[in-house]
């Protein structure tokens, strides 16, 4: 069977078909995909009377003699082996038992000439996949943590209520007196001082009174506003002219004038940030729920990512010397920042060769570690690009998608696989610098996104006018471009990052946002410059 596949794919070789007797039973286990079952039994199906004859107890006379009849073309093998070839195989090359051997010890050897010259895996649109991803990203389950500058990024998974209210005590809004509004204006003796610190109890004002009070002191009990400073003067002082004795209060107050009432910021049972919202960086939620008392808050749990490069060119971008061939790492760099800047845990799991044991080994552990992995290169149709066979028969991943219509970005590969009960994702991202890089933003972040419990987990989405002409690529692209608000057009204006193939990284610099170009049909070569595109914005807006 693997002799028969190899010749279709080299992949046959990371097969792990089993067959053997038991009892007087012959068991055959074959792929689990129609075709490689098909396959794999056509491979066989003529051999099989004689297997069970001897696996019956027979001498396999019986058979020799029909299959002599047929004219099967049977070959013995050093080790006396049977071989059985089937007569409508047609051979176009000599096929030897130690060239098998040799695929089966390392599928990189297996004959170029028998690669797969068409990508098995359909071309499903970006809105395909994003809806494949977002039915297999979920939420991981939630957690308590103590509310301080970590909660940031944290998406949370209660409701919270204000448990106390701000203000807890009647406060001044501004430094001055407090008074009872009906006195009126006038000249009244100061009776204590109420400062915004701790007091053992709320003070007593009697009408024709008044206190001096500070910014966040506690209003008396009986006072019924406070009289800014500034609208005041000084009458008399103590013998030492140290403090205040009289005052003239020149203004009419009006009732609760400069007065925060109990509760009148934040009362109590206020919702304060909602089941499913994110604790944003600018600093609100952390602010309110600090000022309530809140000192815990379940939020869910955040994915931890792995990220990692295969290539056998591929080296450390901090080496000092490239060999010819060679070429640094951009990738890793690039996808680890933007997972730690978009507020993930983020885990570098290096620079995987191109060998199916390596990429096996290291792909289980990040795996074992890790609930979302990010890998790049080995994707399309290079016989190094081993990715694909390596998650789907080493791994036992399911592949939902390996080729979009996209650009940049074809071969991305979506892949799942459940582990430790939980359902783990595996992107594995073209080799190419921005195809890595706007697939990341496309696909990754919105699963992260999903995953940490975002309500919307979508990237936002604005109108731009383009500044240039675009000529379009067959496949809808997602061009890299500067958008900036104009005032005196009252909008957004999108400038092309220059030169767009997937290998130019520079077309990633100063770009905040992907714009999203239609393919190139016959009625529609470019998109003139004025033309409103959807842009997705990636980036801070300057
Ligand atoms: N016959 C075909 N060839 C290619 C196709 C195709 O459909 N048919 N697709 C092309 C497209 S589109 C892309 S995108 C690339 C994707 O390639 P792979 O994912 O297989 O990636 P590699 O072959 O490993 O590398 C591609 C390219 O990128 C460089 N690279 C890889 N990793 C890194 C890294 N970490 N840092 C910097 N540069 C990296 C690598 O050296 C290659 O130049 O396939 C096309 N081919
Ligand atoms: O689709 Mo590839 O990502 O153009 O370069
Ligand atoms: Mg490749």
């Amino acid at each position: 069977m693997i002799t028969t596949s190899l010749q279709k794919t080299p992949f046959a070789a990371l097969s792990r078909l089993v067959s053997g007797v038991r009892g007087k039973t012959i068991i055959i286990t074959v792929p689990g995909s129609p075709k490689g079952a098909k396959e794999n039994l056509e491979a066989v199906i003529n051999v099989l009377p004689h297997a069970v004859d001897l696996a019956k107890g027979g001498t396999g006379e019986n058979v020799h003699a029909q299959l002599n009849a047929q004219k099967t073309n049977n070959s013995k093998d050093e080790s006396g082996h049977q071989c059985v070839h089937n007569t409508k195989h047609e051979h176009h090359h000599k096929h030897e038992h130690d060239t098998t051997r040799s695929f089966l010890s390392d599928p990189l050897s297996g004959p170029v000439t028998q690669r797969q010259r068409k990508s098995p895996y359909p071309m499903i649109t970006v809105d395909e996949a994003l809806n494949i991803i977002a039915n297999n990203a979920e939420i991981l389950g939630s957690i308590t943590v103590p509310v301080n500058e970590n909660l940031v990024g944290m998406v949370l998974a209660e409701d919270v209520y204000a448990k106390e209210p701000v203000p807890g005590y009647r406060a001044s809004i501004v430094d001055g007196y407090a008074v009872v509004a009906s006195d009126g204006p006038g000249i009244y003796p100061v009776v204590g001082v109420s400062i915004a610190n701790v007091q053992s109890d709320a003070m007593q004002l009697k009408p024709g009174q008044i206190t001096r009070i500070t910014t966040g002191g506690p209003i008396p009990n009986g006072a019924t506003a406070v009289v800014m400073v500034e609208d005041t003067s000084l009458v008399s002082t103590s013998a030492d002219g140290l403090q205040e004795e009289s005052v003239k209060i020149h203004v009419q107050a009006r009732n609760n004038e400069w007065i925060r009432e109990i509760g009148s910021d934040t009362s109590v049972g206020t919702v304060i940030v909602r089941k499913g919202e994110l604790v944003t960086a600018v600093g609100g939620e952390i602010g309110v729920l600090s000022s309530v008392g809140v000192r815990e808050v379940r939020v869910y749990k955040r994915p931890v990512i792995g990220i990692l490069s295969t290539g056998n060119e591929v080296v450390n971008h901090n080496e000092p010397e490239l060999k010819y061939g060679q070429i640094r790492d951009s990738n890793r760099p690039t996808l680890l920042a933007i997972g730690k800047i978009t507020g993930f845990e983020v885990k570098d799991f290096g620079i995987v060769s191109d060998n199916v044991q390596e990429l096996e080994n290291v792909l289980k552990l990040a795996l074992s570690q890790v609930d979302v992995l990010v890998t790049t290169g080995g994707v399309s149709m290079g016989e190094f690009d081993l990715l694909k066979p390596t998650l789907e028969r080493s791994l036992e991943a399911t592949i939902h998608f390996g080729r979009l219509k996209m650009k940049p970005g074809k071969p991305t590969t979506f892949a799942t696989i459940i582990s430790d009960e939980y359902k783990k994702l595996i992107f594995s991202l073209p080799g190419n610098p921005v195809s890595a890089t706007v697939t990341s933003y496309l696909f990754v972040l919105p699963a992260l996104r999903k995953i940490a419990g975002y309500d919307n987990w979508n990237l936002p989405i604005v109108q731009a006018e383009l500044s240039n002409n675009i000529s379009l690529d067959p496949r809808p692209e997602y061009h890299r471009a500067t958008i900036s608000y104009d005032y005196t057009k009252g909008k957004f204006l999108a400038v092309s990052t220059g030169n767009q193939i997937s290998s130019r990284l520079l077309s990633m610099c100063s770009c905040n946002a992907l714009l999203k170009l239609p393919g190139k049909t016959d009625q529609l070569k470019e998109l003139v410059k004025g033309t409103m595109v959807d842009a997705i914005l990636i980036g801070q807006l300057n």
